[in-house]
């Protein structure tokens, strides 16, 4: 007999992570709707319960129903929320234009909107209210998806929504740790990817690893500058989302943002073309101006700012921030 627990659960993003956050809330409740813009990946799910897409070797819980059209959403007490940062304006905009209003809205998108500076916690807000939850933490989706050893991160403006959430989530191997911070732990999850970024090139030019801790340790000190500026707790920085996602994304070669800036580092060419997702590369530029408004010299940020923006070669970028680096 089924002793989860009895609601509907949609996810928005049939990608890497909408795909891995709904195995696992599939063992916690009867059916998750799984929306994917591309109807060939939903019908694959539907029928084989694949994703050829983006997890073609493994079977998915038959609990998980795919759907093409937000519409099917409608019903969801609750919805996690996927797409990359460039398109969760543009997808809420649609979720509203279908009808969808009375749903707890889970954010686990780690950017930030260019111009706005607007969190996704925030780009939520504008459309329905700042009760939404955030997931955050060291969590690459190809482990969650498997449901091994896990712990997440998740705040929220409602102690209730925080709640369900959480039942939605917990397994036994994936632990889900609340903590009173919004947008502390939004910024934590838009930062590491700089920070992974920057160690990535740091790597890609051949650095010694005592140079590479080194701008590790400057960049997760900067990161608490950063998020007691904007109204977080700086002790966040010290939690899962902290201190355990800066250093898995920093240091993994299965991060994105960590291997671009080795690509970079190395010289190679960047494939744009095929939508590989670096939110590291898209925040920069909002997290530099964030940090000039405010008068913060975070040299980690501006190392990354000058090889990715200013195309300034990295190994010159480097020296420039190794000149500064024990500065406070
Ligand atoms: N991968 C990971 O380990 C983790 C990722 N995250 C965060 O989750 C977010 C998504 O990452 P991830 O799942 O890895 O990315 P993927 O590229 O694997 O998947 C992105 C999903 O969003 C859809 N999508 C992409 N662009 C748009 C758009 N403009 N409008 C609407 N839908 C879109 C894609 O559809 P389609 O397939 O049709 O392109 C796909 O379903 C990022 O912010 C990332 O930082 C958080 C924790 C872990
Ligand atoms: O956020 C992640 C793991 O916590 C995934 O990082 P990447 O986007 O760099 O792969």
């Amino acid at each position: 007999m089924f002793k989860g627990t009895k609601m509907n659960v949609g996810v928005v993003g049939a990608g890497s992570f909408g795909t891995a956050i709904s195995q696992i809330i599939a063992l916690n409740v009867e059916e998750v709707i799984l929306y994917s813009r591309r109807k060939k990946i939903a019908e694959d799910i539907n029928k084989n319960s694949v994703n050829n897409e983006y997890y073609p070797n493994y079977k998915l819980n038959n609990k998980i129903r795919a759907v093409n059209s937000l519409k099917d959403l409608k019903e969801c007490e609750v919805i996690f929320i996927t797409v990359p940062s460039s398109g969760f304006r543009k997808t809420l905009e649609e979720m509203k234009n279908e009808g969808i209003n009375d749903s707890i809205l889970v954010t686990a998108s780690k950017g930030i909107e260019p111009i706005s500076s607007a969190t996704m916690g925030q780009i939520i807000q504008e459309y329905y209210n700042d009760k939404y939850v955030v997931v955050s933490g060291p969590n690459f989706a190809s482990e969650v998806v498997l449901n091994l050893p896990t712990v997440t991160n998740i705040a929220s403006n409602s102690k209730n929504n925080l709640n369900i959430v959480k039942k939605i989530l917990e397994t036994e191997f994936f632990k889900v740790e609340e903590i009173d911070d919004v947008i502390g732990l939004e910024y934590c999850g838009i930062l590491k990817n700089i920070n992974a970024v920057a160690n990535g090139i740091c790597e890609g030019i051949q650095i010694n690893e005592n140079g590479r801790y080194a701008i590790l340790t400057k960049g997760f000190n900067e990161n608490k500058k950063i998020v007691e500026s904007i109204g977080g707790k700086p002790s966040t920085i010290d939690e899962y989302c902290g201190f355990g996602d800066i250093i898995l994304t920093s240091i993994s070669k299965q991060s994105r943002n960590h291997t671009l800036g080795v690509l970079i580092g190395q010289k190679l060419e960047i494939n744009k073309g095929h939508g590989v997702v670096f939110e590291g590369k898209n925040s920069v530029k909002t997290i530099k101006e964030i940090c000039d408004k405010k008068c913060l010299d975070c040299k980690i940020v501006n190392f990354v700012y000058d090889v990715l923006v200013n195309k300034e070669v990295a190994k010159t970028a480097f020296k420039n921030l190794w000149k500064n680096i024990t500065m406070k």
